[in-house]
């Protein structure tokens, strides 16, 4: 099939590749000339593991071209929509100003009976909204709404083969095309579940939602085992034997962050107020609190490991990104921990596998080291705030031998305590003593 993808960032670029990798012929554009100008060479402009192989896979076969033009996505059956849809900047809703305006640009150049759809995270109700756009701007195509669950560091596997597709649809017409797109997907046994517009954004919304529950649940029980000296990891290991409950996302630490969970619970609880239900969502302003509150804690931890303040001293922070296996700094505990910390006054050094870069656009004010090595050397405390392998596998007896003081904060509950005491190390993790 003839399919464009409107967006080429995190999602769009891993969609746009997928796609062509199961055949069909993908156009993908973006508005950003440089990020198109990467892609078509080949060039991931994101760290993301395997979209290099799979990008320089899909250019080979011819299938996949990218392009700043919309206009190039004028022969295309199914065009796939799948911008960004940050955080407003005063308020807590969702930005759908690029949503709506790759809607109009489609509406103008889509042809008629194609199926436009939409992977973007939206609040329920706006598929609605953009069908009644696309009718006063005179559009006939079909519209779908086809939310995404894949996770970054995860996204290639996460695309060829989901957990399930869910489609929003008002046509039938739209589940054939959509049935076409995915035939492989479905043929390896994928569930899916066709639904109408709203069931399918809210599916989205919820998933996220719940998952930043379970995130800020298991680290309430962190706040209440600091309380008590329990301990949160066992205490995680302990309930999650339950197939009921489980043990996934039950990791207790500084926390969610990234480009979703954050932004898209408050999105929710926007959205529910403006729908009369505030009080149906309002936990999750306690989850947002719980989640900002470990930042926080992490933060008192280094005060009090250095004796009341961290005042000009050296403190190595390891990790930027919001979670392993990504260059993404966005909304990240890692380097808002890097940021409260130098705000204080220390002398922060930090470091990144893969996203100095990202953060540095960020906190232009932190000072980077490219390895953990440089970042320890002569360091009084040393928080470890993304669990990179890298940074779980570090020798405790080396790293004391580097840093000036043997003193570790474990902010994500990956290193073994003992081991550290062992060497010598004031060790503290979050919820566990
Ligand atoms: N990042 C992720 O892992 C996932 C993201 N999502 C959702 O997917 C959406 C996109 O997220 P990301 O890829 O992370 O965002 P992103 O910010 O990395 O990418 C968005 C891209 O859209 C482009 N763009 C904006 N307006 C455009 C237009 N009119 N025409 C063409 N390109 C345009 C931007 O230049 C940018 O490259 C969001 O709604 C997000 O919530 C959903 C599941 C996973
Ligand atoms: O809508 C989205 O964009 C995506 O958001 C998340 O994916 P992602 O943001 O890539 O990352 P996660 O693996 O969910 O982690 C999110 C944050 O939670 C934190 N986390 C995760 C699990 C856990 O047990 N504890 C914990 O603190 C991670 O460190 C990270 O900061 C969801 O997992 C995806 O299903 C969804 O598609």
């Amino acid at each position: 099939m003839r399919i464009s993808v409107i967006g080429c960032g995190y999602l769009g670029a891993v969609h746009a590749s997928a796609m062509a990798k199961l055949g069909h012929d993908v156009v993908g554009i973006d508005t950003d000339a440089e990020k198109v100008a990467k892609l078509g060479s080949g060039v991931a402009p994101f760290f993301e593991p395997g979209l290099p192989e799979l990008l320089a896979e899909s250019l080979a076969t011819g299938r996949l071209r990218f392009s700043t033009d919309i206009g190039d996505a004028a022969d295309a059956q199914v065009h796939f929509v799948a911008v960004g849809t940050p955080q407003l900047p005063y308020s807590d809703g969702a930005d759908l100003r690029f949503v709506r305006g790759a809607f109009d640009a489609l509406a103008a150049v889509a042809a008629p009976g194609s199926l436009i759809v939409g992977k973007s995270t939206v609040p329920v109700g706006t598929a609605a909204e953009l069908e009644e756009r696309m009718r006063r701007a005179g559009s006939d195509a079909l519209l779908a709404w086809n939310p995404e669950f894949l996770r970054e560091g995860f996204a290639v596997a996460d695309t060829l083969t989901p957990d399930r597709l869910v489609y929003g649809v008002a046509d039938e017409r739209a589940t054939d095309l959509l049935d076409e797109v995915y035939a492989q997907i479905l043929d390896a046994g994928t569930p899916r579940i066709v639904t109408d517009f709203a069931t399918a954004e809210l599916v989205k919304t919820a998933a996220n939602a719940f998952l930043a529950t379970k995130i800020s649940f298991i680290n309430a029980m962190a706040e209440i085992a600091e309380a008590t000296g329990a301990d949160v990891t066992t205490l995680a290991d302990a309930i999650g034997h339950d197939a009921r409950i489980g043990r996934r996302f039950l990791n207790a630490g500084i926390g969610f962050g990234g480009g979703c969970l954050p932004k898209d619970i408050r999105a929710f609880t926007a959205r529910a107020e403006e729908l009369g239900r505030a009080e149906s969502v309002a936990f999750l302003r306690q989850v947002d609190a719980i989640n900002l509150r470990r930042r926080e804690r992490a933060v008192d931890l280094a005060v009090e490991m250095l004796d009341g303040s961290v005042f000009e001293r050296r403190i190595a922070v390891l990790g930027l990104t919001f979670k392993p296996q990504s260059d993404d700094t966005r909304d990240s505990p890692a380097l808002d921990v890097a940021a409260r910390l130098h705000g204080l006054g220390a002398r922060v050094l930090a470091t990144d596998p893969e996203g100095i870069e990202n953060a540095r656009l960020r906190h232009p004010q932190l000072e980077y080291v490219a390895t953990a090595s440089e970042a320890l050397a002569d360091a009084e405390l040393v928080v470890l705030v993304t669990e990179w392998p890298e940074y779980r596998e570090l020798e405790p007896d080396l790293v004391a031998g580097l840093m000036a003081s043997a003193r570790v904060i474990d902010a994500r509950n990956v290193l073994d305590p003992a081991a550290w005491r062992a060497a010598g190390f004031a060790y503290r993790g979050l919820g566990r003593s």
